[in-house]
């Protein structure tokens, strides 16, 4: 059938009604119904004005039958970002209009652009058919309203998002707290999917706030407008995507409880647990932003869980970027922690593995459930095999499922979750055969708490093939009901009717070229050339046939006959789809009754992706089980760097394993500090971050790359690796860095594990010496914290003499004929040499300029370096300005000088002696202190 010959021009309605420039840009300053009142405002100006007034802050998509228009500066800044044609539309007092609109069906795509560029929008569509609008008058406008507004925390369609990230919007509340410490101010922060549902709360203060957030990275935060306005913490605004300042209501205390019960509806928050003022008032907020954003639509977001703030290991934002944790340092997935360890093959299996690894656990006893899960799957290669099999045709159920709720959903997003269903069944029958561990049970009985009747139904009542939107048709399947087949057949029957009478037409008029056609304009019409037109004007054909339109080289007639069968055609086809549209709402809120199932059957389905894609990596590159406990040991065998050793492996290259010994030595009560001195390009900083990425991995819950790991649960990881200027905070790279060191100097624990990659080389060489020198012995003293500190400063080996739990290492390489080989190996003992040179020269600097280093570096070296460094370590110790008790005993027995000097001074009573013997005693002394 012919499609319709053309659609409604969508640009009529601004042609007729007349926009006055001057108006709209007034729009957000002047009451939208002055200016309404003004004469010099057309009614659909109006209507524009008080849209864009009452969605500040936004830019508005307005609906003009095929197109969403932009005016203004609006249209200049789509125009702008979009790299679409700015137009003009009419004038006013001498100015332009400036316009630009975007294609309804490819809005989707611009949509991304613009919140990707930070924007947000406001949907506005017709809420009636222009013919409606003219019942009421010729000057009546359409009935627009905004829908939805669109922002970067609350996307929903695929297009919109990235498959394997989180979209998490946060807000963070802050009430006046009782504590004397931090600033005086109680934290929360609520976090929220709503494209999955996923919806937690957790306190936090202001000196952590900065890690929280990097751990949860919000697509946008909610903050109350005089937080936003904070000059203590407007710099951290600035790390963010999207902050949007909400009036101080939203976070209101008192109605907090109430909002959220609203939500949830339910009459008391009694059965969610207990929640702190501010975590209230944290999830009020976002509870308040979803319902203005989505227009009263309900995501199936769960009710807020609350998080402990000793939960997850704390992971600042720089060394969360040290790491690549989740992104290479230049932004991007491909060369992070998390793409070389990822195996799973479905996208909330992916998101779940980012999140996991984003938030390592620091409690032994779950680190352990994850293990054993892990372990079994390893050990279990067939039932892992058929799990990932059957996984990989799990499509999205979560975010399908939000859509549903949203009324959003398409046909195929209820196809999925039937899908969806059907295999979680069946992965929940692979577990219960099989010996699971408790993580992998519970997860197989969340994938048996749906209704086993709903996926049945969906798949009965959709079709194999489906179409995008639903307001298309098409998708029951045939068989599913009666009603719908017989109208169905009704219609299909009538098309052929069509058909015959076109056939009998042509037979009985003779005219072999008479076509029946269809358009949106006549409907059904009988349509013949110009030159057979006269045939059917005359009789007794113009008895049957009336003349309906005059085209250029054809006629069109419509009958009696034709007009009824058109009729009953459209009838039966309106009632088909009119009888599916009724069908996919009962399929929508049979979904919508499981909600709650449904979602715990995605996260259990997105655990077991997880688990088996670590249990499959852990086979592949030759992973091993960690013990994780509550003690201070770490210990390493074997340990590799896993995404190095993958990168190596893609040249050819083996990647040397090495061990790492941080336990409490003997007797001690707190861990070892190693100072790893090595030539450049030996494979320091590689050794530094393995361990790290190592304790990250284990405490994640996921094997390790090592022969042997045991850990002590790591509280707060830190790493102060390479430098960056940080220009858009004023600070350059000197300043970073101290402003890094500072942060774990003041903030690790015993139980940290702290890293820190050649501190104090930004500056002068005596300058970076000494804030290195007294950095570590801060760390051996008053940190007590296990750490690797890298160094190309050898003058800071000879503190392993005082420091007791300080282990000098060195990177191994080997010279021949003048050239520097990497062996990168790791063991005791101190570099001499530092064979920069060498590798300048492996760098390719030209031969003079390597020569020249050569003679300059001869010169140096014949100047006493190590006299200065004796001088420090025997007569200034700074751990004096730590204003501590003096060093432990243990320190002095392993000095040999102060036992020499002890052991003189024991041998003297000074009532017993002559001057004489008293003066020799003094010049023994002295000797001793000398080492003499
Ligand atoms: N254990 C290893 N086995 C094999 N190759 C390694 C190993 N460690 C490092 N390498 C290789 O050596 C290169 C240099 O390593 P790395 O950057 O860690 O050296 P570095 O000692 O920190 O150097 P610099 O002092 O110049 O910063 C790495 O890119 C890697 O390819």
């Amino acid at each position: 059938m012919d499609q319709p010959e053309h659609s409604p021009a969508p640009q009529a309605a601004a042609d007729t009604e007349r926009v006055t420039p001057k108006a709209l840009a007034d729009a957000e300053r002047v009451t939208p119904k002055a200016l309404a009142d003004s004469e010099r405002v057309t009614p659909m100006m109006a209507q524009y004005i008080e849209i864009k007034a009452a969605n500040p802050g936004s830019l508005l998509f307005y609906r003009m039958g095929d197109f969403y228009e932009l005016f203004l500066d609006d249209a200049e800044i789509a125009a702008r970002t979009l790299g679409i044609v700015l137009t003009k539309r009419g004038k006013h007092q001498g100015e332009d209009i400036p316009m630009c609109g975007v294609p309804v069906d490819r809005a989707e795509e611009y949509l991304h652009k613009l919140i990707a560029a930070g924007h947000r929008v406001a949907v506005c569509e017709q809420m009636e058919p222009p013919a409606e609008a003219k019942k009421r008058g010729p000057k009546s406008v359409v009935k627009r309203d905004v829908i939805r507004l669109v922002t970067p925390g609350t996307l929903t369609e695929d297009a919109l998002l990235d498959a394997r990230r989180e979209n998490v919007l946060a807000s963070l509340a802050r009430v006046r707290g009782s504590g004397e410490e931090g600033d005086g101010y109680v934290y929360a922060l609520a976090f929220a999917d709503i494209s999955t549902g996923s919806f937690r709360v957790a306190e936090t203060d202001s000196t952590r706030l900065s890690a929280d957030l990097a751990r949860i990275e919000p697509a946008e935060l909610l903050v109350a407008d005089a937080v936003y306005e904070d000059a203590e913490l407007r710099p951290l605004w600035r790390t963010l995507p999207a902050v949007t300042p909400l009036p101080k209501e939203s976070f209101d205390g008192a109605t907090a409880g109430r909002r959220i019960a609203g939500f949830f509806q339910v009459a008391t928050l009694d059965s969610f647990g207990s929640f702190s003022r501010a975590e209230l008032a944290a999830a009020a907020a976002i509870v308040a932003y979803i319902e203005r954003t989505q227009l009263g639509a309900r995501p199936p977001l769960g009710r807020p869980q609350r998080e402990a703030s000793t939960e997850a290991m704390i992971i600042d934002p720089a060394t969360r970027a040290n790491l690549e944790i989740l992104r290479t340092t230049t932004g991007e997935r491909m060369g992070s922690l998390c793409a070389a360890v990822d195996r799973t093959v479905t996208s909330a299996g992916a998101r779940l593995l980012a999140r996991r690894l984003a938030e390592p656990l620091t409690d032994p006893k779950r680190i352990a459930e994850r293990l054993d899960a892990v372990e079994c799957l390893v050990e279990e290669t067939s039932l892992r095999a058929q799990l990932r099999d059957r996984l990989a045709g799990v499509p999205d159920l979560a975010r399908a499922l939000s859509r549903v709720a949203l009324g959003r959903a398409g046909p195929r997003d209820l196809a999925a979750i039937g899908r969806g269903l059907k295999e979680g069944a069946a992965i929940a029958g692979l577990i219960a055969d099989a010996p699971a561990p408790a993580e992998l049970q519970a997860a197989a009985r969340a994938l048996g708490g749906v209704d086993p009747a709903l996926a049945a139904t969906l798949t009965a009542a959709l079709d194999d093939e489906l179409p995008l939107n639903r307001r298309d048709g098409g998708f029951i399947r045939a068989g599913y009901q009666d009603e719908l087949d017989a109208t169905r057949a009704l219609r299909d029957e009538s098309r052929r009717v069509v058909a015959a009478l076109e056939r009998r037409y042509v037979e009985e008029t003779g005219v072999r070229a008479l076509k029946i056609r269809h358009n949106a304009v006549l409907g059904y019409f009988v349509e013949v050339s110009q030159q057979n037109a006269d045939r059917l004007r005359e009789p007794p054909f113009d008895a049957i046939f009336m003349h309906r339109q005059t085209m250029a080289g054809a006629m069109r007639f419509t009958s009696t006959e034709l007009a009824e069968l058109e009729a009953k055609i459209a009838s039966a086809g309106d009632r088909a789809l009119a009888l599916e549209q009724l069908l996919f709402d009962e399929l929508v809120a049979a979904v919508t009754a499981e909600t709650e199932a449904i979602r715990a059957c995605a996260e259990a389905l997105a655990v077991i992706d997880v688990t088996a894609g670590l249990a499959k990596l852990a086979v592949d590159e030759n992973h091993v089980r960690p013990e994780v406990d509550n003690g201070l040991d770490f210990r390493i065998e074997g340990g590799r760097h896993p995404v190095v050793e993958q990168a190596l492996r893609r040249d050819g290259g083996p990647f040397v394993a090495n061990e790492c010994e941080l336990s409490p030595p003997e007797g001690a009560r707190a861990g070892r500090i190693w100072l790893v001195t090595g030539p450049n390009m030996a494979g320091k900083s590689t050794f530094l971050r393995q361990n790290a990425l190592i304790a990250i991995l284990a405490q994640a819950g996921a094997f390790v790359p090592a022969r042997l790991a045991r850990i002590g649960v790591v509280d707060r990881l830190f790493s102060r690796v390479g430098a960056a200027d940080d220009l858009a905070r004023g600070r350059s790279t000197f300043m970073v860095e101290m402003v890094e060191t500072a942060a774990i100097l003041n903030q690790a624990t015993e139980r940290s594990l702290v890293i820190l990659d050649e501190i104090g080389r930004g500056t002068a060489t005596f300058d970076g010496l000494s804030i290195a020198w007294a950095s570590l012995e801060h760390l051996h003293e008053a940190n007590r914290c296990r750490g690797l500190f890298a160094t190309h400063f050898h003058e800071l080996t000879a503190l392993s003499q005082r420091l007791p739990r300080l282990v000098n290492a060195t990177v191994k390489v080997k010279e021949w004929e003048g050239e520097v080989i990497f062996l990168h190996e790791v063991v005791p003992g101190a570099a001499d040499r530092s064979y920069g040179i060498q590798v300048a020269k492996l760098a390719g600097l030209p031969h003079a300029v390597v020569e020249r280093a050569r003679a300059v570096l001869t010169e140096l070296e014949s100047a006493d370096r190590a006299a200065p460094t004796q001088r420090i370590l025997d007569d200034l110790p700074l751990f004096a300005a730590l204003n501590r008790a003096p060093p432990p005993a243990a320190a002095v027995k392993a000095d040999p000088v102060a036992a020499a000097v002890k052991a003189a001074l024991a041998g003297i009573d000074p009532d017993e002696m002559s001057p004489r013997e008293a003066l020799e005693a003094l010049y023994r002394l002295k000797a001793a202190a000398k080492g003499g």
